[in-house]
């Protein structure tokens, strides 16, 4: 059974707007999976139908087996977390800690058990020390972290992030890489994200989707997808600059083994020079 599916989705907006045309999706458990995409492509849209604050105009969405149901929606809300591109719509409590115990203490958990669970989510955001600050006062890439805290506090097992590194500084984006792929093995969570960073994806992703017009044009691991340089300009998307180097260096008779992440380019040109040398 699926975590996530979606089977034939379509959603249209008022004004006759075909944001989705028959979608068909799956997030199994422990996996990481990019949606990436054009603006308007149905990334946000997508993810707002895996939990029920989009209804399906056609097609169904089933977490864990199940259909969507008033019955079900808050069981639902409790599964799958999203934190969607602004967070200053997630973000409403007087301080940093009232906001990420909100979502906790409205699942009726007691005192303690809040308690604790704001301090790990501050802890594994890093954001401890805004605890007593306003929400509303801090920095855009500040508030990101809370309002993933924030949603992170309610441990849900399936965590969906809208552009999660879109306004973080550098450091910003390595830590939320790091955080995002501690999830699967520690947590048992399955993450989903969209972002428009394709040299992010490797270091993050296990499977990516490709959409397009609201459909998804492709879907593949890491290698399926980023070796397909014409299908990525098709959707104004580019090849991640590490394989890319790599094959130019291919094509100009180098032997180096393709790579598509940090770690494993750092081996593929260790080996190459090794061989050479
Ligand atoms: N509330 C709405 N009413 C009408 N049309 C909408 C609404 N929200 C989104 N759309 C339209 O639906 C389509 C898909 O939008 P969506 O926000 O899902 O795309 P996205 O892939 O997340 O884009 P981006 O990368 O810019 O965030 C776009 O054409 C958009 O204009």
């Amino acid at each position: 059974m699926h975590l996530v599916e979606t089977r034939d989705l379509t959603h249209t907006y008022r004004g006759n707007v075909h944001a989705l045309e028959g979608v068909n999706f799956v997030a199994e458990r422990k996996s990481r999976i990019a949606v990436i995409g054009p603006n308007g492509a149905g990334k946000s849209t997508l993810f707002k139908h895996f939990n029920g604050i989009l209804k399906p105009a056609s097609g169904e969405v089933l977490i864990r087996g199940e259909p969507i149901t008033k019955e079900n929606l808050r069981e639902i809300r409790k599964f799958v977390g999203i934190v969607f591109q602004n967070s200053d719509d997630q973000i409403f409590s007087p301080t940093v800690e009232q906001d990420v115990a909100f979502g906790p203490t409205n699942l009726g958990l007691d005192e303690a058990t809040v308690a604790h669970r704001v301090e790990e989510a501050l802890h594994l955001l890093g954001v401890e020390e805004l605890r007593h600050r306003v929400p509303h006062h801090l920095s855009g890439g500040e508030k990101k972290r809370v309002a993933i805290a924030g949603i992170l506090a309610m441990e849900p097992q399936v965590l969906v992030l809208d552009e999660p590194t879109a306004g973080l500084d550098p450091q910003g984006v390595a830590d939320l890489v790091a955080f995002v792929n501690r999830l699967p093995d520690e947590y048992g969570m399955t993450v989903i994200f969209s972002t428009h960073q394709v040299d992010l994806v490797a270091e993050v992703a296990d499977y990516i989707y490709v959409m397009d017009h609201g459909r998804i044009v492709a879907s593949g691991t890491v290698e399926e997808i980023f070796t397909r340089p014409e299908l990525l300009a098709r959707t104004r998307l580019d090849v991640p600059v590490i394989p890319k180097l790599i094959r130019s260096l291919q094509e100009g008779g180098v032997a180096i083994d393709m790579a598509y992440t940090y770690e494993g380019a750092k081996k593929s040109f260790l080996d190459a020079y090794t061989r050479r040398a």
